[in-house]
């Protein structure tokens, strides 16, 4: 089954806050996005909210008939945020406060004390998990330990890699993924994946669930529109 397409719609939130108004509207920009073929919605709201809003969770909650997908640092306050609306899936990331954008996985051992009764705390709430992390066998181990259902691998250093030596790029991506699924671990993967990078990845990981995309995607839409856009991200899952 190909990997499910989930859009990830912080850079739409930007746009909207930059005026301070509700345009464009992130609610009616998430149905068309499923009107359109988006298997998933994505938000990762961050500590300054500077584009999606802790009160965006609520809100798509209540228009999402897809899978919700809600990233983010797990602090006491994103806790109570994701427990009270009960998206469908919550990736957890390690980012700090001020971060321009997310850069690196989890340290799954070193923080397992933290992780695994927060990732408890989910699972008792009906929540899928999964968790931000390189591809690293020793990760995964941890990824495992620590009893998340997913992993989501940070793919940044992949499409850095791409234009010079793909096959080299995808290698680490391609062996973690095989062995994340001796583990029982799902997988999903994103970050400045894109038209380029993306079809040849998912070919090399049979296992992908489910990619988050948005910062390229929301891009493309700007020549293409987002409905075509949305079909071409498709097509290269497919
Ligand atoms: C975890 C991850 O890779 C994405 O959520 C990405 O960081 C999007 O966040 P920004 O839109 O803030 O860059
Ligand atoms: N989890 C990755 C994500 O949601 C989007 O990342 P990007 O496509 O904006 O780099």
């Amino acid at each position: 089954m190909p990997a499910r397409l989930s859009v990830n719609l912080n850079k739409v939130a930007l746009i909207r806050n930059s005026r301070g108004a509700n345009y464009p509207d992130l609610l009616q920009v998430a149905r068309d996005c499923e009107r359109f073929g988006a298997q998933g919605i994505t938000i990762h709201p961050r500590p300054d909210q500077r584009h999606a809003r802790y009160d965006d969770v609520a809100a798509l909650k209540e228009v999402v008939t897809t899978e919700l997908n809600i990233e983010g640092y797990p602090s006491e306050e994103f806790l109570q945020i994701v427990l009270a609306s009960k998206p469908d899936q919550v990736t957890l990331v390690p980012d700090e406060p001020g971060q321009l954008t997310s850069d690196h996985g989890w340290d799954t051992v070193g923080r397992a004390g933290m992780l695994t009764p927060i990732i408890e705390r989910l699972r008792a709430a009906g929540i899928r998990t999964s968790i931000f992390v390189d591809p690293d066998a020793a990760m995964l181990d941890g990824a495992r330990t620590v009893g998340t259902d997913r992993v989501e691998f940070y793919t940044g250093p992949f499409a850095k890699g791409y234009a010079s030596d793909r096959v080299a790029a995808v290698a680490p991506f391609a062996e973690a993924s095989r062995y994340a699924a001796t583990l029982g671990l799902g997988i999903n993967a994103g970050h400045d994946l894109n038209l380029n990078n993306l079809a040849f990845f998912a070919r090399q990981l049979p296992d992908l669930q489910e990619v988050s995309i948005g910062h390229a995607l929301i891009s493309d839409a700007l020549y293409y529109g987002l409905a075509n856009t949305i079909q071409l991200y498709l097509q290269r899952l497919n």
